[in-house]
């Protein structure tokens, strides 16, 4: 099983929430690749049973270094290369309201329009996803300095555990698609 989790993001925020996904994954039996979204290709999705997708929000929408990457993948889509994959997404704001679930359907929508089945992050009301839960994806809202996009908080524990939980998640899912009998194939 090879899981990729790619981040696309500026002062590490993201990068974090990747991290923490990343070991999720690991321990659910997974060998993985942890890729900044600049220097992340179509081999590496294509090699890829599940990857994750994540970005920092502007304004409701990706960061351009995953629009970057969206602009690469124009190939694969036509190929159907990533058809069938199994995804999950995970994106950071600095404000409650800034914008996480926009940006996450965004790429969950680019997830599907290449085919993948998208895994939901949803699961039984601990206190901690009462208050950090997201159904879309794994998210965290993590405090920045007002004059520059500056990294001066981390996304909290109750976060960083609810998005080693959806690496896990993701992976097992992963997992158990690729030992179904007959073998999934969606082309
Ligand atoms: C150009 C720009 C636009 C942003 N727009 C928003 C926004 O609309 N709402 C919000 O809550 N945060 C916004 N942010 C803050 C980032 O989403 C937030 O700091 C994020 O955690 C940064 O993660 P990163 O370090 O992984 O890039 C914006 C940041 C930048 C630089």
């Amino acid at each position: 099983m090879q899981t990729v989790v790619v981040h696309a993001s500026a002062s590490g925020h993201t990068e974090t929430l990747a991290n923490a996904i990343a070991q999720g994954a690991h321990a659910a039996g997974s060998h993985v690749t942890v890729l900044p979204a600049e220097q992340c290709g179509p081999d590496h999705l294509v090699a890829a049973d599940a990857m994750f997708w994540g970005t920092s929000s502007y304004f409701g929408g990706p960061n351009l270094k995953m629009v970057h990457l969206f602009e690469r993948l124009g190939g694969i889509w036509m190929a159907g290369g990533l058809q069938g994959k199994v995804g999950g997404v995970f994106a950071t704001t600095s404000t409650m309201h800034g914008g996480l679930e926009t940006v996450l359907h965004t790429l969950i929508d680019a997830m599907m329009h290449h085919g993948m089945i998208v895994v939901p992050n949803t699961g039984a009301f601990t206190p901690e996803r009462i208050r950090f839960g997201c159904p879309y994806g794994a998210a965290a809202v993590v405090e920045t300095a007002v004059d520059l996009d500056m990294a001066v908080g981390q996304p909290t524990p109750g976060e960083m555990q609810i998005a080693y939980e959806y690496g896990q998640r993701v992976v097992a899912i992963a997992t158990q698609m690729r030992s179904a009998q007959p073998p999934y194939t969606a082309r």
